[in-house]
């Protein structure tokens, strides 16, 4: 039998199919995110816990000229299959491929680039009142999910959309599940949706009583304030109300059917809606379903019988495993140390000190900025708080990073993971600017280290020193260097001369962070062709071993900069900064080796690092460029 899927090139292939056709699509796109995810990973069980409310808003919205706006937008798959990228599908998250993402340059149907969370709702106001404006048409539906609505800015757009009193649906996908299981009140008050349910069978009956007994005025109020008063002891609806929204629900998120009916019903409506659905993340997929904050959320590739991961075990542990070590190490010996996460338990690897030390581990919610003024507020009062959150999402806070802690000059510790390049999520995930966005803040300390060890001993050095500091690593795997007995508290500001390359070296490579590998492997390659190189691990971006670097580059008169950061205002232009002050330029040559301007989209990290010359050939194709004429003599 072949596929209703194959039949639709765009979403109004889909509305010529009944509504009794539906739940066999569904399940179809359901077996064609399993199959692709197991091939290249991916968001499997937000997008499959989301396909019905895919197909049914596609069903009965006129997309593009109709718009869904993504929250995050890990669940948009069923979108894309829909929308005219079936056959490119299966090369999402892949180099050249679809994005794992919505991006308005992919597709007309992609109404908002997103990744991060909890920007549906102000885009989706944004793009409403726009049209308004225009005179244009076009409905505008906002699909968020629980955990996006523990982001302040979703209720900040809740907020003007209640008051705007424009026609905005926001489709709440309750799977009360973030990552891990979703927290805090506001995830308590949702969970009064099953009582809201007998809360709503029983508004009926008493609408059905009111249909016979005598309607006095007084009996009537009487009778309206007992509900209002029994709905705010059992609905979570009253706090949607309160902000101007009508609420409805809760609905089953996986009746496709149900779903097109109050869909088609609430468009119609005037004013600002919310519909509560209520989905299961990794829906029909079982192993998704019951692992869903591990194997329900992302995966790399696994066997579909199984759904147990197929992805080569690395040899070397990843860094952010080991950094929870060294966590719970510190943890361990100060019980002034506490740790927080902004709704990413697994990534941070914090799930460990959580389990050890529950009553000091925090998961705030997709809360960055709440994260960091908490933090900020525990370490005005002697705690030592360590913030662990992704390069990317603590671009969130940086008004709170540079306000509420380093104006103050409070101790607090910043722990940011996949600083670099990650792969498959691409664009809106890199870890491209945390270097040059933390550089210029004053009172904190920037360092980034090159091994497992140096991340140990950036923690204690973090932790010791009497004012914020934050050090970055990238994702994935280790170098595998034999641990130090204990960690080391380092002297601030002092880099680390590596290799010193002989008394007049040709080259200086000044590297900051894990890059340090391939400057090193560089070396012993232009060594054997003659060429002498010196090495210095910078550790420090702020503040920058300037005397070092400077005294170092005097000498080699050549200087190559590595970072796997942004080059604009990164480590790179640190140091440029640091020659010029001590008059070295013009009369060095330098060249600075790091990520472009511009977003790097998902591929292979690994070839990427190639690329931007930012592994060992790159390194020393730069050293040699800068010697020119002598190191072609050299070589020949
Ligand atoms: C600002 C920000 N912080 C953290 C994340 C990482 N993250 C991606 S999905 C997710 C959970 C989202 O939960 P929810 O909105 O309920 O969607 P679900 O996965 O349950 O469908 C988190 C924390 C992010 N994308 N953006
Ligand atoms: C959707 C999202 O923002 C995260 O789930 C992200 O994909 C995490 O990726 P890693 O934790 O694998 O780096
Ligand atoms: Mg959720």
């Amino acid at each position: 039998m072949t596929r209703l899927l194959d039949r639709i090139d765009s979403p109004l292939d889909l509305k010529r199919l009944k509504p009794a056709d539906l739940p066999r699509l569904c399940q179809e796109i359901r077996d064609e995110i399993i199959a692709t995810c197991a091939r290249n990973g991916g968001h499997l069980g937000a997008s499959l816990g989301a396909v019905e409310l895919n197909v049914a808003l596609h069903y009965v919205l006129n997309s593009p000229v109709d718009s869904i706006v993504f929250d995050v937008g890990h669940q948009a798959y069923a979108h894309k299959l829909l929308t005219g990228r079936r056959e490119a599908f299966q090369t999402i998250r892949t180099e050249g491929g679809l994005a794992g993402f919505p991006e308005r340059h992919e597709s007309p149907h992609d109404a908002f680039g997103v990744g991060h969370a909890s920007t549906a709702i102000s885009a989706g106001l944004g793009i409403l009142e726009a049209r308004r404006m225009n005179g244009q048409a076009g409905k505008v539906v906002a699909l968020v999910g629980d955990g996006a609505l523990t982001g302040g800015v979703a209720f900040e757009g809740l907020n003007q959309a209640g008051y705007l009193g424009r026609d905005l649906l926001v489709v709440l996908n309750d799977n009360e599940m973030s990552i891990s299981p979703n927290v805090g009140a506001l995830s308590e008050w949702f969970s009064k949706k099953f009582a809201s349910r007998t809360f709503n069978r029983w508004r009926r009956t008493v609408k059905d009583v009111l249909t016979v007994v005598p309607k006095g005025p007084e009996a009537i109020k009487v009778i309206r304030h007992a509900i209002n008063a029994t709905k705010a002891l059992v609905t979570p609806g009253i706090l949607f109300e309160g902000l101007g929204f009508q609420y409805v629900g809760p609905v089953d998120g996986h009746d496709v059917v149900g779903l097109v009916e109050t869909f088609k019903k609430l468009l119609t409506c005037d004013g600002p809606v919310l519909v509560h659905a209520v989905t299961m993340k990794g829906k029909g997929y079982r192993p998704a379903e019951s692992d869903a904050a591990t194997r329900g959320h992302g995966l790399s590739f696994f066997d579909i019988a199984t759904g147990k991961s197929v992805a080569k075990k690395p040899a070397v542990k990843a860094y952010t495993d080991l950094f929870a070590e060294a966590l719970c190490e510190q943890m361990e010996q100060d019980k002034r140390v506490v740790a927080i996460t902004a709704a990413m338990l697994e990534g941070t690897g914090l799930i460990k000190a959580k389990h050890r030390f529950p009553e000091r581990t925090y998961d705030v919610g997709i809360a960055e900025q709440h994260a960091v003024t908490f933090a900020a507020g525990l370490a005005c009062e002697g705690v030592r708080p360590v913030v662990a959150i992704y390069s990317t999402f603590l671009q969130r806070a940086y008004d709170q990073i540079i306000h509420d802690v380093a104006l103050q000059k409070l101790p607090v510790t910043f722990a940011l993971d996949r600083g670099g390049l990650v792969g498959a999520d691409g664009k809106t995930h890199q870890g491209a600017f945390d270097l040059a966005y933390l550089r210029c803040v004053p009172n904190l300390v920037v360092m980034a280290p090159s091994d497992e060890n140096e991340l140990r001993h950036m923690l204690a050095t973090a932790l010791a020193h009497d004012g914020p500091a934050a050090f970055r690593f990238p994702r994935g795997s280790g170098v595998g260097v034999q641990l130090d007995p204990a960690p080391k508290v380092l002297p601030l500001g002092k880099g680390r001369v590596v290799r010193q390359g002989g008394a007049r070296p040709d080259v200086l490579v000044a590297s900051i962070g894990t890059p340090l590998a391939a400057a090193l492997t560089a070396a012993d390659e232009l060594e054997a062709e003659g060429i002498s190189v010196a090495v210095v691990d910078a550790r420090f971006v702020k503040p920058l071993d300037e005397e070092l670097l400077c005294g170092l580059a005097r000498t080699a008169k050549r200087v190559v900069t590595l970072e796997e950061g942004c080059l604009e205002g990164g480590f790179g232009a640190a140091c440029l900064e640091a020659f010029e002050r001590a008059k070295l330029l013009p009369g060095l040559q330098v060249t600075r080796l790091g990520l472009p301007d511009e977003f790097v989209t998902h591929g292979d990290a690994g070839k990427q690092r190639a690329a931007y010359g930012l592994d060992a050939q790159g390194v020393a194709r730069a050293c040699r460029a800068l010697l020119g004429d002598r190191a072609k003599r050299t070589v020949a």
